[in-house]
């Protein structure tokens, strides 16, 4: 098998800054299940990484380590050089997509302007600074026209595009996306990777995105981070998205197919769920 570094020859100037997220030999485990073991990852300002894997692989849970909502079995995880700890201001999250229930007082703006204000109680929500950063998000994700709409009345896209303006209105360092793209139709799921794209090219904001389909961002993706099986691969989508990769960590034969800039994989088990992880051998930044 071919090995699998953690470098991206197209992205020379995120590789010399300092991380914005590094872990160290962090392992997560429920009981026996082993859902990432010793993982080693350094994200650059401005990389663009999908998580990609099968259902119950510790995707969320990732993000939710990096949160600070769950603590690592061990390792270390560290967020522009501290530890995490929880509500930090230099994460921008967008949670996997509920739709907002009927009923749910908020407007949009309200949604966008809790993205600013909710780290800091203390300052007025009316105050005219962060209106106006909340007209600038609104008008960046293209959603003036509905922002003084109830939530709950706007379409899904609509909906999405107001969550990603507010995990971007306090302009993070790393921004967190949960399959933010699901139950979107393929025009929307344009529009929302483009405007996350958009972000992290104009500020050099860090993303991780998780999602069952890497389609839709694939011309965007610096590497890619595969969890299966307790096992993990980094890589760009070329070294990782490959039969022989992908077989050796679900242990039986998939086949990645490649057409018209498209991926597919073929024959990855139903139903697959974690199994006792394979010996890993360990070097910095990348496992094979
Ligand atoms: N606090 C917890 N205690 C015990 N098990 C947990 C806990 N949190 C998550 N799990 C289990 O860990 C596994 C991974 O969950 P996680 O939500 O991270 O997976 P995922 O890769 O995001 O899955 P999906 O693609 O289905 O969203 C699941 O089987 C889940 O039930």
């Amino acid at each position: 098998m071919s090995e699998t570094t953690g470098e991206h020859a197209s992205a020379p100037l995120a590789a010399t800054a300092d991380p914005v997220l590094r872990m160290r030999s962090a392992t997560l485990r429920f009981g026996d299940r082993v859902l990432w073991n010793r993982l080693n990852l350094d994200v650059r300002p401005g990389e663009f990484i999908a998580v990609l894997g099968p259902n119950g692989t510790g995707k969320t849970s990732l993000l939710k380590a990096i949160l600070g909502q769950q603590s690592l079995s061990s390792g270390t995880l560290e967020l522009l050089g501290r530890p995490v700890g929880r509500g930090s201001r230099q994460i921008g999250y967008i949670p996997q997509q509920k739709l907002i229930e009927q009923g749910t007082p908020l407007r949009a703006r309200d949604l966008v302007t809790l993205g600013i204000t909710g780290h800091r109680w203390g300052l007025p929500v009316s105050s005219p600074a962060v209106r106006r950063r909340v007209d600038e998000v609104l008008e960046s994700v293209g959603a003036t026209s509905f922002a003084g709409a109830p939530v709950a009345s706007l379409s899904g896209g609509e909906q999405q595009r107001i969550r990603v303006g507010q995990a971007i209105a306090d302009s993070p360092k790393l921004l967190l996306c949960d399959e933010p793209l699901i139950s979107l139709d393929l025009n929307h799921q344009h529009v929302v990777s483009e405007l996350i794209d958009e972000r992290r090219k104009a500020l050099r904001t860090a993303v991780l995105f998780v999602t069952h389909d890497v389609n839709p961002i694939l011309d965007k993706v610096d590497r890619v981070l595969y969890l299966a099986g307790g096992n993990f691969r980094i890589g760009t989508p070329e070294e990782v998205l490959r039969s022989e990769v992908l077989s050796y960590m679900y242990g039986t034969p998939v086949e990645v197919i490649r057409t018209r800039g498209r991926v597919a994989v073929l024959g990855a088990p139903e139903g697959y769920g974690v199994h006792d992880h394979l010996e890993h051998h360990v070097d910095d930044g990348w496992h094979r």
